[in-house]
């Protein structure tokens, strides 16, 4: 039976009820499988994560995008050849038009990996992240958030292989030693009637999974069968979305969620923090051996000319950063750029 509550929003799952008794752990397993696949997006309480610690994260991002414009854009993403740092308004694209939202983009805090002449190019997506000056409580904050929220997905992602008929640990390849995760503060800013509704055109996440923390204001939707579904900001829970690698592993039994944000009204603006869980660069997606009534559900991942899938995590990983920040490709990847930018 598929999916049926276009009108009440995603599903809400607690990820407490996967720890208890046998049957009750079934049931959740179940429940999150139907979910994964459609509407491939859910809410998630039950998570353990302190309300405190995100609030702090929220604060202190309220406070940077309030910084005068040059104390956020020295730590513009373009001085990165790791895709971490500042973007302003309009400088992302997403299926080539511009997004409407500024961001800062902090990914694992690693040293820079060492450079050879066969190094692969994803290598130099590896390195520290860029803090800004004026606010230096915002590191261990968000440091903080990151590493409760790599836990919680971990633990997300090891029930979703058991919901798939595979060990727990199925997925421990692309983890042990440290994932590849990203945490993005997000401002929105209100656009008039008429100006443009782009927050974030629509588009799939390119890792395994992400979380999405929204507040008071909404603008989230994604897409089923033609249509966009609001997911409404629901106190507790983060709004989880399936990721390119899972589709890729599952062989399209799981299908990464189109997803965009909708621009708040003008005079308003929307906060967002987004989490998303990428794998280990250097590792390849293994293909799970589903159960046979669910392999005859698994069609193949989708073929897109516009966005083509690698097993190969980094090389995944640097397709989708170059497409999305062509200043920052121009800058530190123009020897594999053609002449007319990123494929
Ligand atoms: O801000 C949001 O609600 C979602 C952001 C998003 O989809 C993304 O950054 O990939
Ligand atoms: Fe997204």
């Amino acid at each position: 039976m598929g999916w049926d509550g276009a009108r009440q929003g995603p599903p809400v799952l607690s990820l407490k009820a996967g720890e208890g008794e046998a049957a009750r752990r079934d049931e959740f397993l179940a429940t999150l499988r139907q979910a994964a696949r459609d509407p491939g997006a859910f809410y998630l309480e039950g998570h353990g994560i302190d309300p405190s610690v995100i609030d702090q994260v929220e604060a202190l991002s309220r406070r940077f995008f309030a910084l005068p414009e040059d104390e956020k854009r020295a730590i513009d993403m373009v001085n990165s050849p790791h895709f971490h740092g500042y973007t302003r308004v309009g400088a992302e694209l997403t299926r080539g038009a511009p997004d409407w939202r500024e961001q800062l983009d902090i990914g694992s805090e690693r040293p820079l990996l060492p450079q050879g002449p066969d190094t692969p190019a994803w290598a130099r997506l590896q390195g520290p992240n860029q803090w800004p000056a004026a606010l230096p409580d915002l590191r261990a904050a968000v440091l903080r958030l990151q590493a409760e929220l790599t836990a919680v997905a971990l633990a997300l992602l090891e029930r979703i292989a058991l919901a798939l008929g595979e060990r727990a640990d199925f997925f421990a390849d692309l983890y042990e030693g440290g994932p590849d995760q990203l945490l993005k503060i997000i401002r929105y800013p209100g656009r008039a009637a008429g100006e443009g509704d782009q927050g974030v055109g629509p588009h799939k996440d390119s890792g395994l999974l992400t979380f999405v923390l929204q507040r008071d204001r909404g603008g989230l939707q994604i897409e089923r069968e033609g249509h966009w579904v609001d997911v409404p900001p629901r106190p507790g829970t983060f709004a989880v979305n399936i990721g390119e690698l899972l589709e890729l592993a599952t062989n399209g039994y799981l299908k990464a969620t189109v997803h965009r944000v909708v621009s708040p009204p003008a005079d308003s603006d929307r906060l967002s923090i987004a989490f998303f869980l990428g794998a280990r660069l250097g590792s390849k997606v293994p293909l799970l051996d589903l159960p046979p009534d669910l392999a005859a559900l698994a069609t193949g991942p989708e073929r897109d000319p516009d966005n083509p899938l690698f097993l190969d995590v980094g090389e995944n990983r640097l397709k989708g950063r170059l497409r999305s920040h062509p200043d920052v490709a121009r800058r530190h990847y123009a020897d594999l750029l053609g002449p007319d930018g990123p494929s």
